[in-house]
């Protein structure tokens, strides 16, 4: 009998709801055995602030080095909206990812045939679509140095952000890129923007020079990332994995989730390297979506982003394949029966709420597994 060790980050707004919903699956996981989950919560984000006036304490840091795998809600909102910029909510998500290097952020866009209608986009556009977006996410804009705001003395200010990659950034996100395809379609679309950004340059460059030294068998294109944006939408079925920078990721896959249907039915995974002491990889799984300030504490939340996470946890984390296509084929056959968050729902659709949701997609894994 294996035991994991979680840590549980609910965070702000929607977070706490949806998380809610994981720890029903856990107790269930936990009734069918063999392996066993033990968890504990810490505090990130508004919360962690609102306590001790920190987005993440040191001593939730060192939990989460510690943990096996720590599964995240969302933190931000407006509440937070006049706190300092070092201690805002979305810093303590940024140190997490840092602190543990969680550089490869899998984002799959998945179409449920049942949503194929809830897309913005026109259904045969999106049925049968399966993609992964593949997130840099430890690197470029969102950590490069420096990142400043000032004064200039003349009535004006000046903002510099500065994104930066190292050669062996980029070199390791290839690898998982090209590892992911070929246990897929075998294609890998890299996006970046080398005719303006010398980080693009380098991107195309090293991507290209890893996949001739070591991935041969896979096919690799380069697309510009505007461009890109746009076949995403125009024709979202040519691609297999998309690989790209931070920025870039952040926003194709908030962009492909409108392809599923709604942010939230976007999991994501971010995964390091391999922990040599304890042989497991460093790894936080992490819905796509935000804190939904809008519908927060109103039972409104979808959990499928939530609970697919988890899902991407037992196949990542645990080698729980099998439990991990369980908790899908769940969410598809709760979707079949037309069970739907407001979210999801089509015009004149009955909704139900977040537990509902949870209660039918558990419902569903004890039929499965009867
Ligand atoms: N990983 C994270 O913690 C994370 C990710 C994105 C944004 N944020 C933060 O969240 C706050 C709000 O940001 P935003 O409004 O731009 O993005 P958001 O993802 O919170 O919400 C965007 C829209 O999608 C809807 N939505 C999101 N998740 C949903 C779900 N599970 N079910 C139903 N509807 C859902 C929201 O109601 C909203 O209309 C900000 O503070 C932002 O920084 C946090
Ligand atoms: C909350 C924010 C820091 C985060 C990001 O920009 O990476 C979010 O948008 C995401 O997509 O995970
Ligand atoms: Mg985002």
């Amino acid at each position: 009998m294996a035991t994991h060790n979680l840590l549980l980050l609910p965070g702000d707004g929607i977070g706490p709801e949806v998380m809610a919903e994981v720890k029903r699956l856990i107790e269930f996981f936990n009734k069918k055995g063999p392996n066993r989950f033990v968890y504990e919560e810490g505090l990130v984000g508004g919360a962690s602030y609102d306590a001790d006036k920190t987005s993440i304490s040191d001593v939730t840091m060192e939990k989460a080095k510690a943990a096996d795998a720590i599964i995240f809600g969302s933190v931000g909102g407006p509440k937070w909206a006049d706190v300092p910029y070092e201690a805002r909510p979305e810093a303590g998500l940024l140190r997490l990812r840092k602190d543990l290097d969680l550089y490869a952020n899998l984002r799959p866009a998945v179409t449920y045939p049942a949503l194929a209608d809830a897309s913005s986009l026109k259904r045969e556009l999106v049925e049968g679509l399966d993609i992964m977006i593949l997130r840099e996410l430890t690197g470029g804009v969102y950590f490069g140095e420096p990142k400043t705001i000032t004064d200039l003395g003349n009535g004006q200010k000046r903002a510099v952000d500065t994104q930066v990659y190292d050669t062996y950034e980029i070199e390791r996100i290839s690898r998982v890129a090209f590892e992911l395809a070929r246990k897929r379609n075998n294609k890998v679309t890299s996006m970046e923007k080398h005719n303006v950004m010398k980080s693009g340059v380098l991107w195309k460059e090293v991507v290209q020079q890893t996949h001739d030294r070591e991935f041969k068998d896979v096919k690799l294109e380069h697309q510009l990332a505007d461009s890109g944006g746009m076949q995403l939408v125009k024709n979202p079925k040519q691609f297999d994995v998309i690989v790209c920078d931070n920025l870039f990721g952040d926003m194709l896959s908030d962009i492909a989730a409108m392809l599923t249907g709604s942010l939230g039915m976007l999991a994501s995974a971010s995964l390091g390297e391999v922990d040599p002491k304890t042989k497991r990889r460093k790894a936080m799984y992490e819905p796509v979506h935000g804190s939904a300030p809008d519908i927060a504490g109103k039972g409104l939340a979808n959990p499928i982003a939530m609970i697919a996470s988890f899902g991407m946890a037992l196949r990542y984390s645990f080698d729980m394949g099998a439990e991990a296509d369980l908790i899908d084929k769940a969410i598809a056959a709760t979707l079949d029966k037309g069970i739907r968050t407001a979210d999801i729902a089509t015009a004149g659709e009955k909704t139900v709420s977040t537990t509902e949701m949870g209660s039918a997609i558990l419902a569903e894994m004890e039929a499965l597994s009867a």
